[in-house]
């Protein structure tokens, strides 16, 4: 049966990493994670419609096509149909929706867009398809489809992701940051980036970023933030190694990287701070260059 609804308008935000180490390699062939992910302001946004037979479309709405990345495929690779697939198989659903999504979030930078979309899918068909799967079960669906899909299914602020980063731990955040995120031209295949990680090192604790976030003494996180994924990254695109430095030498702050890149980001503290951060950026080359905020 239908829901009272028949059309629901979701976000679907994109993720930081301010801390990522990797443990170790896993018999499955993934690494073993422990990262702390931080929900943004940046969004797609998506629209879905319920339709009584149980077919499936999806549109990309963005009257500016530069606006949605040139690898966003349409077919039933993507995680949006994908996603409304697993939930179909899972509950044996005869509905289905006309999706449409307003994209923004870039592809291949690290910031989880597809992955985003994903999650928001299963918590939005679950609405307007009425079948009150509980929040358990989306997160055992959630993990079929990507690494990063719990985080949004769990729909927190701020959270350590362990595991291959489906096992999600919210901790507290207390006060806002502001980013300047930068993606150079060419993004990063995850698999490529975690392939080129160094033999042996020593692991380093989420402890102080939590720490960090949870007190509020936000103006701390840029001494304890940290990516296992950034060096292996940059070996693997120059253009991301080249984007990083200029940041450094314009803004005269660190860079991080979100993820396997090949976003890169500064830490500000206010939108207003940032803003006259991303000043000297401009004409930098890069395919997108943003303020976001937590
Ligand atoms: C690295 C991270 C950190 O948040 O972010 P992104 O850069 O993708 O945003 C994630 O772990 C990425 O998660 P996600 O993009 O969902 O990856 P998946 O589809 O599950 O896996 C893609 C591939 O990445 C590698 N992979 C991913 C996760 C993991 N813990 N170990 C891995 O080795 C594997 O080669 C895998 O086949
Ligand atoms: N709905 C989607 N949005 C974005 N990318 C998608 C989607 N579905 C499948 N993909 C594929 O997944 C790849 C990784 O996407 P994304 O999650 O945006 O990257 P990342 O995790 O590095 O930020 C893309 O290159 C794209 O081909």
């Amino acid at each position: 049966m239908l829901n009272t609804a028949t059309s629901i308008c979701l976000s679907a935000p994109a993720k930081l990493n301010v801390f990522l180490e990797v443990l170790g390699k896993r018999d499955d062939g993934f690494h073993e994670l422990e990262s702390v992910m931080l929900r943004t302001d940046l969004c797609d946004v998506l629209h879905f419609e319920a339709t009584s037979d149980d077919q499936l479309t999806l549109r990309v709405a963005n009257s500016d096509p530069t606006h949605v990345a040139a690898d966003f495929p349409l077919d039933e690779s993507n995680l949006i149909l994908r996603a409304a697939r697993a939930l179909q198989q899972a509950t044996a659903s005869t509905l289905g929706a006309a999706i449409t999504i307003d994209k923004r979030i870039p592809a291949e930078a690290g910031l989880a867009g597809g992955s985003s979309n994903a999650a928001t899918t299963l918590l939005g068909l679950n609405q307007l398809w009425n079948l009150k799967l509980p929040k358990s079960e989306l997160h055992r669906l959630a993990a079929t489809l990507g690494s990063d899909v719990n985080f949004f299914v769990e729909d927190c602020r701020a959270a350590v992701c362990r595991g291959r980063g489906e096992q999600i731990e919210p901790i507290p955040m207390a006060g806002s940051l502001s980013f300047v995120v930068a993606r150079p031209p060419v993004g990063n295949s995850t698999p490529d980036v975690f392939r080129r990680l160094g033999p042996a090192y020593e692991h380093r604790s989420f402890q102080p970023v939590s720490d960090v976030l949870a007190s509020g003494r936000l103006q701390n996180l840029a001494d304890v933030a940290y990516n296992r994924l950034t060096e292996p990254a940059r070996s693997l695109n120059p253009g991301m190694a080249k984007l990083m430095q200029q940041m450094n030498e314009r803004c005269s702050r660190p860079v991080f990287m979100s993820g396997s890149g090949s976003t890169c980001f500064l830490i500000a503290h206010t939108p207003r701070e940032a803003r006259r951060m991303l000043t000297p950026l401009v004409g930098l080359n890069t395919a997108f260059l943003a303020v976001v905020r937590i």
